[in-house]
């Protein structure tokens, strides 16, 4: 009988995926070092209200709240930790200059899980880029995402564009929507339910089918509202800098509450679902916004695929063996296991090889 020891949607990581979740974050990171991103390790729970507030639109009901019985205040545990390297970057590090690169890896925790993935605390590593959300920017970034995931083995890598704000632009210019049905013209427009655009406002039924392949949804698109011609070209300048199948589903928007012209979603072939996001959005800090870019990957999906997994050789160095030639194979890159008792096997300690003679030989 199994017992549940954890509540639904948590999960302890063992070996070897527990090396292989920690392997893929060092990897994510280093690329992000090489690029200049600096690490930031937010705190895992602050006040709610800075929390909620500092992104437009991400969702206060999306993180596990309590009361601070230190504070007496409404505290969340990070759902999200772009939210907190927004508050890092417009607080305390508001007098560097822009644009500020920084990286992040740690657990995040959600209330619900979501309808296809059942998870609730999940790691999560990414990049951000404060001040800026150009063209260069978002090219940066995706282009990071995407050599990290190279480098850290991840094969069959595609990107799904989106386009979050679109409804909002072409509802306040070329297609007007009446005030109170733009939510639910978003809604109908992400589930793809045709026969329910048309009811508000038919105009926007093309948009529905100009999602696939990059190059043709973007053609269709292009032919869609003129008003658009400046966006999709900027889009065109950042799918042209990457060297992975692209698709574009400008509908999109779950998932991207936040985003505002720009956001990706990242998937790996053999892993379910997808492994990452990525957009341009606004931090607010006083009444003012200032314009960030960044993208967060999702590590459990990718270990559960078999990324980060090593070859795990072990020696085992049996009692009595000498421990400096132990240390030299150490330094060589060699995992040693040293017995501590007689009765102490290779096999039980899961060793693919054994120090016989001063040297490794497999078993
Ligand atoms: N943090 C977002 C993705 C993102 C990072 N930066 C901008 N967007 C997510 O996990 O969905």
């Amino acid at each position: 009988m199994t017992s549940a020891l954890l509540p639904a949607g948590f999960h302890d990581r063992l070996p070897p995926r527990a090396d292989a979740a920690a392997r893929l974050e060092a990897c994510v990171l280093g690329t992000a070092f090489a690029h200049g991103y600096e690490r930031t390790d937010p705190a895992l729970a602050e006040f709610e209200e800075g929390l909620a507030s500092r992104l437009k639109a991400a969702r206060r009901q999306d993180a596990v709240r309590f009361i601070d019985p230190v504070s007496q205040r409404s505290l969340a545990i990070r759902p999200d930790i772009t939210a907190q390297v927004g508050r890092i970057a417009a607080t305390r590090m508001a007098h560097h200059p822009r644009p500020l690169r920084l990286s992040y890896g740690g657990p995040v925790l959600k209330l619900r899980a979501a309808d296809l993935a059942p998870e609730r605390e999940r790691l999560q590593v990414g990049c951000e880029l404060i001040g800026l959300d150009n063209v260069a920017a978002a090219r940066e970034v995706a282009g990071i995402a995407v050599e990290a995931l190279a480098a850290a083995g991840v094969t069959g890598v595609s990107i799904d564009f989106t386009l979050p704000d679109l409804v909002d632009v072409l509802a306040a210019g070329p297609l007007p929507v009446p005030a109170e049905r733009i939510d639910a013209l978003r809604d109908r427009l992400d589930a793809k339910d045709a026969g329910g655009v048309a009811e508000i406002a038919p105009d926007y039924l093309p948009l529905i089918e100009a999602a696939g392949p990059f190059g043709p949804a973007l053609t269709r698109l292009r032919g869609f509202d003129g008003a658009l011609a400046s966006r999709l070209d900027g889009l065109a300048a950042v799918a042209a800098g990457l060297d992975v199948a692209l698709t574009l589903d400008p509908t999109e928007r779950h998932g991207f509450e936040y985003q505002t012209w720009l956001g990706f979603s990242l998937f790996a072939e053999g892993v379910r679902g997808e492994i990452g996001r990525g957009g341009a959005y606004a931090i607010v800090e006083n009444g003012t916004e200032e314009p960030a870019m960044g993208f967060s990957l999702y590590i459990d999906q990718l270990v559960e695929a078999g990324a980060g997994a090593d070859a795990r050789r072990r020696l085992f160095v049996p009692l009595g063996s000498d421990p400096a030639i132990a240390a030299g194979l150490r330094r060589a890159g060699w995992v040693t296991v040293a017995a501590l008792e007689p009765r102490d096997t290779a096999q039980a300690q899961l060793c693919t090889h054994i120090l016989a003679d001063g040297e490794a030989r497999p078993i």
